[in-house]
């Protein structure tokens, strides 16, 4: 397994309630398997995941374990890390056995496009207004707004201008970054209710299980994100509080784990929604694999793309009518030999 650093600075930061996200740090990682060398992607983002430092770290030990990379790798200690490597040997083991890594997943299944939301950071009612809007006009039937980093009453107030100028037939959803109190969140969703809004994401503190539970009910759902980056998947199920689960696979420690979260959500009537955490093009088509192994699966927060100003390779899987178009081709549809750190 080898381990190649890069940094990639972002054309348009993502504004949230968390902080301002303007560049990503990583590791492209590869590793020979099966007479095949597959890619992946390491890319922490501290309070999600460990960090870069310790992303590294695991990395090189892992990669001097001439075998069983994977199983130096914990998913609740170095997700990211655990991401890069067995993203790599997914990729190797898809290609190995001519599969686009979606249908090594589920060999039965056939998915051309999968549905995307566009994502919407935090700004002025103005600024929302104008990004929902444009994507609208390209094609998104699906937005997904940043609140939380203003008063309640300015983000119900952006979101009313937002509804007012794409009108009923946009999906509204919005993501709070764990933002409010549970008195703001209640008098959030009573306001969002008349605004058609589908959920937020994760309105409480991430661990405020009992919380969400409560403001569950309603015309607006709940959607957990970072009570998943933060407490086993069980604790979340057993609390009953969520109606959407937003998977990362790169909190979550590669796309497997995140394609068998899916499924387990499924089976519990909790809606998988599959997302990136602003990555490269490695970890955003792993993203997509995972996406179009779901059945029938939700407008997933995958177009994350366009906000880097550079990467580490053509993407194959474009965006077009807020549609992802998935690889056809083995593995995660990336030529290995393509992907550079210095593009
Ligand atoms: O879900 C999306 O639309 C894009 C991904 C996104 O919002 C995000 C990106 C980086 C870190 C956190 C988040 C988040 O969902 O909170
Ligand atoms: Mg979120």
């Amino acid at each position: 397994m080898t381990v190649e650093p890069f940094s990639l600075p972002l054309a348009s930061p993502l504004e949230t309630a968390g902080g301002t996200i303007d560049e990503r740090r990583g590791f492209v990682v590869r590793s020979d398997h099966r007479g095949e060398t597959g890619v992946g992607e390491a890319t922490p983002l501290p309070g999600w995941t460990e960090s870069l430092d310790d992303c590294r770290t695991a990395l090189d030990t892992a990669s001097v374990a001439d075998s069983g990379a994977l199983r130096e790798l914990d998913a609740a200690e170095v997700p990211a890390a655990r991401h890069g490597a067995a993203t790599a040997m997914l990729d190797a083991d898809a290609r190995a056995d001519g599969l686009p890594l979606y249908r090594w997943f589920d060999a039965d299944r056939r998915c051309r496009s999968i549905p995307a939301n566009a994502t919407v950071g935090d700004g002025t009612a103005e600024e929302t207004v104008a990004a929902a809007a444009e994507a609208v006009e390209s094609g998104f039937g699906c937005c997904k707004l940043k609140v939380g980093g203003r008063s309640v009453e300015e983000d119900v107030e952006r979101v009313r201008a937002v509804r007012e100028g794409i009108g009923e037939d946009v999906t509204l959803r919005a993501d709070a970054n764990g933002a409010w109190t549970r008195s703001e969140a209640e008098s959030a969703f009573d306001r969002f209710a008349s605004l058609g809004v589908e959920y937020v994401e994760q309105p409480l503190a991430a661990d405020d299980l009992a919380g969400h539970a409560d403001l569950r009910g309603g015309s607006v759902g709940v959607a957990l994100d970072e009570s998943l980056a933060q407490k086993r998947a069980g604790a979340v199920f057993d609390a009953d509080a969520a109606d959407v689960l937003i998977l990362k696979p790169m909190v979550l420690g590669g796309p497997g784990d995140a394609y068998t979260l899916a499924m387990q959500a499924r089976e519990r009537g909790i809606e998988p929604v599959v997302t990136t955490t602003i990555d490269a093009v490695v970890a955003r088509l792993a993203a997509v694999h995972v996406a179009a192994a779901i059945p029938d699966v939700a407008a997933c927060g995958l177009a994350t793309g366009d906000r880097l100003a550079r990467d580490l390779a053509a993407d194959p899987a474009t965006v077009s009518d807020g549609q992802i178009s998935v690889p056809r081709s083995a593995g995660l549809g990336v030529d290995p030999s393509e992907v550079r750190t210095d593009a």
